[in-house]
């Protein structure tokens, strides 16, 4: 009885004989890790130049395994990066990581990974670890904005690859000056007043260049020391100004100078009124501002400081957009 062949019936006929689905349906597969598949998706159709197609109903009609499958001829992994944004601390980095990994064709992790400055002991294997999946077609980028004023940075970057693309957020470093105290009040509170930080003698209005926070902003140096291991083609420098008013601008020249499809366009980008920036629309339903530790209210500082603080850059600047062969209108 054990042995008895099946009854030779349909399947339509048989009374009861309906298989559960061995897996679940795939609309359900699909909405419990919908996110990191329409990453896989998007970065399939990267590689076919078709990503234009990333509706996540697009998406679902791709079996898991096809995609996997596909996913490893384009030889899905961990690779270290070809481009860094090296700088400068609040000039608008993370608002550019942001914008550019709205772009198929770019993959970056999240976090600062502080490889060339902070972790060079831990090797190649560790840095390459902390960059997510990417396939052959992908660029990989990290930012970590220290990068750009720590000395023996430069060297480590050329050693490990000396085709790196380089690029540096820069912003009036009066401006950037204050941003960098704001954030350093909001950990610390009862700290000194911005005037008694930034010069050695407020009455007399010598600028301290000990401070960290003044020292960010000579750009011309540290480009000085970067410029020693690479040429100026394989840099690009970003206003910051112009980011939160013309992303759509910016942005265009970014994805040029890393090769990129002008993909990442008007259609990415909404001013938000509440927060007073440019903030990143995903889909109709979908958007989103950066958290609040973009964009903070800077302290009031009087004339005279900004004045005497703006004499003091104006010919670091000049040095720079001459280095650079742009003027930055920092004046
Ligand atoms: N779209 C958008 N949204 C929010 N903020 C924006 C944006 N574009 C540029 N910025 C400016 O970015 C400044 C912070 O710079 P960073 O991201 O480089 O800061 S950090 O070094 O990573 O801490 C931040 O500085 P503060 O305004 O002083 O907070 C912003 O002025």
């Amino acid at each position: 009885q054990i042995n008895s062949p099946k009854p030779n019936i349909r399947r339509s006929e048989r009374k009861n004989t309906k298989r559960s689905p061995s897996k679940k349906p795939v609309e359900k597969n699909w909405s419990r890790n919908k996110f990191h598949y329409r990453r896989l998706v998007q970065d399939f159709f990267y590689d076919y130049g078709n990503f234009r197609s990333n509706t996540l109903s697009d998406f679902q009609q791709i079996p898991k395994s096809t995609l996997k499958t596909n996913l490893n001829r384009f030889h899905w992994g961990r690779r270290l990066p070809s481009a860094l944004i090296i700088g400068v601390k609040k000039g608008g980095t993370r608002a550019l990581l942001e914008f550019l990994r709205l772009h198929p064709g770019v993959r970056g992790p999240g976090p600062e990974p502080h490889f060339f400055d902070k972790y060079y002991h831990m090797g190649t294997d560790w840095y390459r670890k902390q960059m997510p999946p990417s396939t052959q077609g992908q660029i990989t980028i990290e930012k970590t904005p220290s990068y750009y004023v720590t000395p023996e940075v430069p060297a480590r970057v050329y050693n490990m690859s000396h085709r790196m693309k380089l690029i540096v957020a820069v912003r009036d470093p009066v401006t950037r000056a204050i941003s960098d105290y704001t954030q350093g009040i909001s950990k610390q509170r009862g700290s000194k007043r911005f005037e008694e930080m930034a010069f050695l003698n407020v009455t007399t209005g010598l600028v301290d260049t000990s401070w960290r926070a003044i020292r960010i902003g000579l750009y011309a140096k540290h480009l000085k020391r970067w410029r020693r291991f690479f040429p100026l083609t394989q840099f690009h420098f970003v206003s910051c100004e112009n980011l939160i008013l013309d992303p759509v601008g910016e942005m265009a020249k970014v994805q040029d100078f890393l090769g990129l499809q002008k993909v990442v366009d008007q259609k990415y980008f909404y001013f938000n009124e509440t927060k007073g920036f440019p903030c990143i629309r995903k889909s109709r339903s979908k958007s989103h501002c950066l958290d609040k530790t973009k964009g903070r209210t800077h302290p009031k500082i009087n004339t005279t400081s900004l004045q005497r603080l703006r004499d003091f850059y104006r010919p670091f600047n000049l040095k720079f957009y001459q280095l650079v062969g742009k003027d930055f209108g920092w004046y």
